[in-house]
């Protein structure tokens, strides 16, 4: 009986040894493409087709969601998810033509960020964002003066807003949530319908038209996508005002890109604002900083349009034939030179 129970426990012991050892080894070779590639075998589900042909949208008109079967293109509370090919371009333009619409764009660029990403952003913006449409940029520097000033095209302007320099890139990064939130509740939210709220450190490489408006609009992650959820780096610190509990997500959503009306990206900085505050009282920073308490915010109000990662993707990740169309794409990281 003892002799039973003891190669039991061996037996236990090896095949978690055998797990650990290709947990192990995957990890070390997630760094190659190659094997990172595997992960596209991971299936993201499909829309269900009785929800695919109902799904309008206030500014593409009927979208073809079962333009792209190899991906996921609705979220299972009924937001379409938006690849390309499933959303007509001309549509969505004429109809914010009509609506007649300021959008915003909201950039923060402290330190060494402004010098090494700005100007690139800017003028791929000038490009490829929301071309045809009103826009202002509001670029949340604690340099005015270093701000490059580049020739706008019509119905585009630039405003500046000084901000103060935090010591650590994390608050630098964290800040912004209660910047936007005031400056929302200022000129900013006065002038824009829309808004959009991006990091400095990627560049516009196809057109971002107004597609990509909707109430409030979430980014799937480039790096997550395809994950299962109990993988997904969502705060799994209980005390955090940011925690996921186990089963709790529906995907990961990326900080550098996020969006809506006025009134929701408020409610949405409002929220970040407040949990940050409460995690720091108590001593806590979450695992993604601002990026972990936006996942929670989403999970607790659900994006009402959610960008595939064709609208932010990462080139390191290497070739995907389901990523047709990259429009916004992320520059290299140089953290040893723009971070202190
Ligand atoms: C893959 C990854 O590592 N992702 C995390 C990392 O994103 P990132 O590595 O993309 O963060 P980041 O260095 O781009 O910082 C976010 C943004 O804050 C602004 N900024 C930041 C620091 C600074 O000194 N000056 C400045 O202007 C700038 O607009 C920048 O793009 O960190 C973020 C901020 O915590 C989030 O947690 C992300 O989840
Ligand atoms: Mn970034």
């Amino acid at each position: 009986m003892a002799l039973k129970e003891g190669l039991r426990a061996w037996k236990r012991i090896f095949w978690r040894l055998i797990l650990l050892a290709v947990g192990f080894s995957g990890l070390l070779l997630y760094g190659l493409p190659a094997v990172r590639y595997l992960e596209t075998f991971i299936p993201m589900g499909t829309c269900p087709l009785s929800r695919m042909s109902l799904l309008r949208d206030n500014f593409s008109g009927l979208l073809r969601l079962w333009a792209r079967p190899e991906v996921l293109t609705c979220t299972p509370w009924g937001a379409p998810i938006i690849w390309d090919g499933t959303f007509d371009p001309d549509t969505a333009q004429q109809e914010a033509i009509q609506q007649n619409l300021t959008i915003g764009l909201t950039v923060f660029a402290v330190g060494r960020y402004l010098e090494k990403y700005l100007a690139r952003f800017l003028e791929t913006a000038e490009r490829h964002f929301m071309v045809g449409q009103r826009v202002v940029y509001y670029v949340f520097t604690e340099r005015p003066a270093a701000v490059p000033r580049l020739p706008l095209g019509p119905g585009r302007q630039l405003r500046v807003e000084r901000v103060s320099r935090e010591r650590r890139w994390q608050d630098v990064s964290m800040e912004r949530m209660r910047t936007l939130h005031a400056a929302l509740g200022g000129r900013l939210g006065r002038e824009a319908d829309f808004v959009f709220c991006m990091d400095v450190d990627q560049y516009f490489s196809g057109a971002f038209g107004p597609e990509a408006l909707a109430d409030s609009v979430a980014q799937l992650h480039a790096w997550h996508y395809h994950w299962p959820l109990p993988m997904l780096p969502y705060e799994r610190d209980a005390r955090s005002a940011a925690a996921l509990a186990s089963g709790e997500g529906d995907f990961y959503y990326h900080g550098a890109l996020f969006g809506g009306t006025v009134e929701a990206v408020r409610g949405l900085t409002a929220h970040c604002a407040r949990a940050q505050e409460q995690d720091r009282v108590r001593g806590l920073e979450a695992r993604w900083h601002d990026e972990s308490h936006l996942n929670k915010y989403f999970w607790l109000h659900k994006p009402a349009k959610v960008l595939s990662p064709e609208f932010c993707w990462s080139l390191e990740i290497g070739r995907r034939a389901e990523i047709r169309h990259p429009r916004l794409l992320w520059a290299p990281k140089e953290y040893d030179l723009v971070r202190d």
